[in-house]
């Protein structure tokens, strides 16, 4: 294919998309958690992530966004394996996390999914008491080997999510019984029960109240200093707020990897900057 196809291309507001531009490979190739090479990821006929190339640092959050099926949360799923799970979808490309290949014939995408965990936009805590809800992966990965550590473990993943002084006389309640701000926080203590190294986040506060929604922005920051963080938005405000790195895609294209105070002030593209000016999305 000539150049000239893949960067005359031009999107329906007649600007040229051109390869990504930014940084969206780290200088320092130590500090990389998650990396992908030309990830391609279809339903069925239907592409929906056009070759992205994109780096995730250690202890970094990157937030992910971009106008309503841009492909955000196709290419964030594809981090742990979670489209596997959709027939019609298949990822090719090379997707690793410290740099073995996530996609291997012998890796186990159960086991994946507890080292790069994930939170959804609806709090979806499963129908048990509070502490099962946080015991479950546990359990299932038989991490402890007795009551008292099982104990311990959900103490301090309630702590870490921010939610034990909240729950502490009440674990054997139902989590459903939870206000939608506190589910979404057990359900970061359920994620984090099982130890990942990676968290991904697809509008994890969309559902919340403003005060619900600081409280776990407060989180991720205190949780950034132990894992690695990707989140997809909605909100610019919350990518500007939280996230040290923010990627902008556009129809299935990764656009745009700066810092994210660049992406805000100073963005490189043109793409970019007319979706944080509003322009449109
Ligand atoms: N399960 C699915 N089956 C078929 N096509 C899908 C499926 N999920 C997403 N798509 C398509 O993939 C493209 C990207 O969708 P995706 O949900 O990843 O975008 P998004 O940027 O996260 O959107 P939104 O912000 O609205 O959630 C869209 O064209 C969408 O219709």
């Amino acid at each position: 294919m000539s150049t000239d196809t893949a960067t005359k291309k031009r999107d329906e507001f007649d600007v040229e998309i051109l390869d990504t531009v930014g940084q969206p490979l780290l200088k320092d190739q130590a500090e990389v958690k998650m990396a992908a090479r030309g990830c391609d990821v279809f339903y069925a006929d239907h592409q929906a992530i056009f070759g992205v190339d994109l780096d995730i640092g250690k202890n970094e959050i990157i937030a992910m966004i971009g106008p309503s099926g841009c492909g955000k949360s196709t290419f964030l799923r594809a981090l742990n394996r979670m489209n596997d799970t959709i027939d019609i979808c298949k990822v090719t490309g090379d997707l690793t996390l410290d740099g073995q290949d996530i996609y291997a014939k012998d890796q186990d995408p159960v086991l994946l999914r507890a080292r790069v965990g994930m939170v959804f936009q609806k709090p979806n805590p499963f129908p048990k008491s509070i502490y099962d809800n946080v015991a479950y992966g546990a359990r299932l990965h038989g991490l402890v080997t007795n009551k008292s550590e099982l104990d311990d473990l959900v103490e301090a993943s309630l702590t870490k999510a921010g939610l034990f002084k909240e729950v502490k006389d009440s674990l054997l309640k139902p989590g459903t019984g939870l206000s939608g701000g506190q589910q979404q926080r057990l359900c970061i203590a359920r994620t984090i029960a099982v130890d990942p190294e990676v968290i991904l986040m697809d509008e994890p506060t969309s559902a919340l109240d403003p005060i619900a929604t600081a409280i776990i922005e407060e989180l991720m920051d205190e949780l950034r200093h132990n894992y690695t963080i990707a989140i997809v938005t909605h909100s610019m405000q919350q990518a500007a707020r939280i996230s040290q790195r923010t990627a902008y895609f556009h129809l299935g294209k990764l656009v745009e990897v700066n810092a994210t105070n660049t992406v805000f002030t100073n963005p490189e593209h043109k793409l970019t900057e007319n979706y944080i000016t509003g322009r449109f999305g």
